[in-house]
Parts: structure tokens; sequence; C-alpha cells
């Protein structure tokens, strides 16, 4: 199979059952109208708070979750489509996801060893016992775990979070991914470790690595990611070039997400400017931006249309009414 260039996104909805009674189901809408492009070699921050729909997006992308609508096409095919080339087995090679929680995601009964090489040998079955160690132990030194020989034979609960984390990423590595969609992949690691990370991360979109890194840190996408979408309860409200997107945000969401990351030497964090409501949850019959509610700047059309996309500069984009 080769390598895949671009992974697009068009239009996309996801929509979950959530009860109703037999004649009239319910559905929670997770994604509404997603659309955005994953390139080689680039990463794509997907920045928002809780539920709004960042993994759901990532999991479809991955062909864990059925789109309920869109297309999401692989360098120009389709993957739902049932004439799509790759197998299943194939693209879940090319397109790897990594978690919040690498102990999780590992056995605590096996080695390192054993967790890279089960994988290599599902993918790369004609493989002989040597070539799978001598792939595990590159592999490990790629993602900075030398001695690699060393950290082969040791489990789970002898290494650091962090150390953890790039097993993950080697395991992915491993197999070939091209593509790595990493669901808030430092959040759970101590933060003097995260930068590291973040580093190794950059460091293999120089090998064509691309990434999808959700986050809730509008920070980090800055620093890791060429681009940034922010998303509000399964709709993007901004995105485009991040140094664009988090300089002159736009959008009164993305707007107060910069105004919670505290500035350098000030503990307090700035004042937030929002309305506090609950998160809305959205259906299908759902109508109007879904961040009216909390919007100080909410006009009467903002709760009966959702606004149009609106174009700020080459690579930067808002879906608002004030623009
Ligand atoms: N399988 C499912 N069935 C029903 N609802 C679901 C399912 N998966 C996700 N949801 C709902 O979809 C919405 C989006 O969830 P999702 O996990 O994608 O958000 P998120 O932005 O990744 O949040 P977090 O940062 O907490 O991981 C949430 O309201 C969630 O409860």
């Amino acid at each position: 199979m080769s390598d895949i260039a671009e992974i697009t996104v068009e239009d996309m909805v996801i929509d979950f059952p959530v009860g109703g009674g037999l004649f009239r189901k319910q559905y929670l809408r997770a994604a509404n109208g997603v659309s955005l492009t994953l390139r080689a070699g680039e990463a794509l921050a997907i920045v928002g708070e809780s539920g709004s729909g960042k993994s759901t997006c990532a999991r479809a992308i991955a062909r864990i979750n059925m789109p309920t609508s869109g297309t999401i096409r692989v360098d120009g095919a389709e993957i739902t489509d049932p004439g799509f080339r790759q197998s299943q087995r194939d693209y879940a090679a090319k397109v790897q996801m990594i978690f919040q929680d690498p102990f999780g995601s590992l056995n605590p009964v096996h080695t390192i060893r054993h967790h890279l090489a089960r994988p290599i040998r599902i993918h790369a079955p004609k493989l002989s016992s040597t070539e799978v160690d001598e792939r595990i132990i590159a592999t490990l030194e790629r993602v900075g775990l030398s001695p690699a020989a060393q950290t082969a034979d040791k489990f789970p609960y002898e290494l650091s979070g962090g150390q953890r984390q790039r097993v993950a990423i080697a395991r992915a590595l491993a197999v070939g991914a091209r593509f790595i969609l990493a669901d808030e992949p430092i959040s759970m690691l101590d933060v003097s470790i995260r930068l590291g990370i973040l580093n190794l991360m950059d460091d293999m979109k120089r090998d064509g690595i691309g990434f999808m890194y959700i986050t809730h840190d509008i920070a980090t996408a800055r620093y890791f990611a060429e681009r940034t979408a922010v998303m509000y309860v399964g709709h993007m409200v901004e995105w485009g070039e991040s140094d664009s997107v988090t300089q002159s945000p736009r959008h009164p969401y993305t707007q107060l997400l910069i105004s919670a990351v505290p500035e350098a030497g000030i503990r307090k964090t700035r004042e937030r400017k929002a309305k506090k409501a609950e998160i809305p949850m959205r259906t299908p019959e759902s109508r109007g931006c879904p961040f009216a509610g909390r919007c100080l700047k909410v006009m009467d059309r903002c709760h009966a249309d959702m606004p149009p996309i609106t174009q700020l500069q080459e690579d930067h984009y808002v879906r608002c009414h004030l623009y």
C-alpha cells in the first residue's frame, strides 16, 4: 500500500442514539458539518472543551465510528465506499490512534518487546523473528527509549508515564503509521515531560508523519500544530493557520479559550469572557449557533441560524454572525 498524503473530511455528521421510544428515537449530534484536512508531515490541532466532539471525529477517521453522513477521503478515495481498495488492516496500520492514558493500552503482564512484536507480526507476517526484533530495537531508539534492548525487556510498570507514551508512539511507528490521531497525548503526563513528547512528535513530522492533535490546551496547539481547528459541541467554529487563530482569535469561543491560558509569570488567569451556562446538547433538530447561550455578543439571529463560514484571511475561517 502506498503512503497516504492527505486525509480529507467533508461535511461530516455523526449522530448517536440516546434513547426515545420505539417509534421516535432520539439522537445526539456529536459532530455537525465537520470538514478538515490532515496532511503528511503536518499537524492539525483540534481544540475544545470536553464533549465538543474531538474524539468522535478522530474515531471516525480511524474507522471506529461510522459517520452518519459526509465523506472521509484518503488521497481522494472514499473510505466508506465498498470499492475502497485498502483493507481495514492496511488502513489501520497507516492511520493509528494514541490515547491520553498510555498505561491503559499496555498489558501489565507483558514486556515492551511483546507489545511491539505482536502488532508487527500481524501487519508484517513475513518478517523473521530476527527482523521483528531489529524493528523493535530501531523503533524504540527512534522514540528516544535507549538503551533499546533494555527497555524492550521491561514491563509497563517499570516505565514512567512519558516513557509509556513513547512506547505507544513506537507501537504506531512499528507497523508503519503515516498518520497519528493523538487524543490528548500529554494531558495525563507530568508537566515537566510534556514538552519532550511534543518535541518527539514534532520531529516525526519531519519524517513525513501527519498528526491530528486533540487537546483542551490551545497554547500547546500553537506550539506543535501548523493548523488549528476550534470545536464547540460538535461544530468547527474557527480554524486555519495556528498563529493566526491563536494570535487573532475572532470567534468569541476561541477568545474565551485564549483568555483562560495563563500568561508566563502570571499566576492568575485573565478574566473569562462568557456567560456561565451549561454546555448544550445538540440534536439533529437543534438550530442556531451552538455557542449562543454563552456568548456575550449574542444577537437574535444567533439563536435561529447557524452562521455561514466566513474567510478572514488566506487560511483563517470563522463561523460567527459577527463577521
Ligand atoms: N458511543 C457514544 N454514544 C453516545 N454518545 C456518545 C458516544 N460517544 C461520544 N458520545 C457523546 O458525543 C459527544 C462528543 O464526545 P467526544 O468524546 O467526541 O468529545 P471530546 O471533545 O473528545 O471530549 P473529551 O475532551 O472529554 O474527550 C459527547 O456528548 C459524548 O457524550
